[in-house]
């Protein structure tokens, strides 16, 4: 038996809610089965079709695990939040959005169409693939490395560890993302470029390849959710301004061709990559009622059998359940 809504009943104890968030793991693990792991990155390929996990961290410090917990991903797409993060830290807000837009595409992340019959030389928003390669191309540094430097020491602060490049993604992405290659040379075309192509890509490569675990993801999401300070000291790690622009775009265009969708029925800023994962932010909330997670959470997701727009498919429909029968939603 699944666990039904909250009640004024439920005690919302922590058993209580690892319960609940097992019992709809395995209910929506069949949903795993509607989707196709990615393969137009030949090693993501590898994944497991049927994984499904999920990491929900509180601001308080209570953290709910359930499903496939242990296994390590890249972040892809997800990547550019926190690519912008960095630039926006570096160059400053009124630079970056000089050269990408803050407007949803309603069209795939790797579109070029959108660019060409728009007439316009901006990239739409940074967490489509032209927006994010330009983003990227901002990023001070004269390698990769030094590019990527400022990315990893955001993430080490963070995260208390300093995570690692899987190279083998990297190689394997760098050797056949011909689309990417294709929106890049339009990019150089347009002069939205900082850095030289060949630099940009490698650049942006690495950062869609860089490794974390669910809990990572969990853990990003609370400092988002507190607006860019550490949950347990108060320090500021992502100026508030930053970090309150970035979950904006999270709930715009994060979810691709799909925010649209996502923010209705979901209701909070989120950003998904093509490995399977989604990062998901709850703000504080005010409510009369007791609810899980009142004073605000970070959700990670792993579920690498994606939708048509390259959503993690059954994770997103056991965030939809979570966000709805415990009133996430920022609306
Ligand atoms: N949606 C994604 O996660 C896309 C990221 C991937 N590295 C790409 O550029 O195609």
């Amino acid at each position: 038996m699944v666990q039904g809504a909250i009640n004024q009943n439920t005690k919302l104890t922590k058993d209580w809610l690892q319960n609940y968030v097992d019992d709809w793991v395995d209910f929506y693990l069949k949903h795993t089965g509607e989707g196709e792991v990615a393969s137009y990155i030949p090693l993501l390929s590898q994944a497991e079709k049927s994984h499904l996990g999920i990491s929900i961290m509180g601001i308080n410090g209570v953290t709910i695990e359930s499903g496939n917990v242990d296994i390590p991903f890249t972040l892809q797409s997800i990547s550019k939040v926190f690519t912008f993060i960095v630039a926006c830290m570096e160059r400053g807000v009124p630079y970056v959005l000089d050269r990408v837009d803050v407007e949803p595409t309603g069209q795939a992340f790797n579109s070029i169409m959108h660019l060409e019959m728009k007439q316009l030389k901006k990239p739409f928003n940074p967490f489509v693939n032209a927006g994010a390669i330009t983003v990227t191309s901002l990023l001070n540094g004269k390698t990769s490395d030094e590019k990527l430097e400022p990315l990893f020491q955001l993430l080490e602060t963070i995260l208390g560890y300093r995570p690692s490049l899987n190279t083998d993604v990297f190689e394997s992405e760098r050797e056949t993302s011909m689309r990417n290659r294709a929106i890049g040379y339009y990019l150089v075309e347009t002069g939205y470029l900082e850095s030289e192509l060949e630099l940009t890509l490698e650049t942006y490569f690495k950062q869609c390849s860089i490794e974390i675990s669910l809990q990572d993801l969990a853990h990003l999401g609370t400092v988002l959710a507190n607006d860019g300070r550490d949950p347990k000291t108060e320090i500021e790690i992502i100026p508030k301004q930053f970090a309150r622009l970035a979950k904006s775009l999270m709930l715009t265009c994060g979810m691709y061709d799909a925010s649209g969708k996502f923010a209705a029925y979901v209701g909070i800023p989120a950003k998904s990559g093509v490995s399977g994962g989604i990062i998901a932010v709850s703000p504080p909330r005010a409510r009369q009622e007791d609810l899980p997670f009142l004073e605000g959470c970070g959700i990670g997701v792993y579920g690498p059998a994606l939708d048509k727009q390259g959503n993690s498919i059954a994770g997103i429909k056991l965030l939809r359940h979570i966000a709805k029968q415990w009133d996430l939603s920022i609306f």
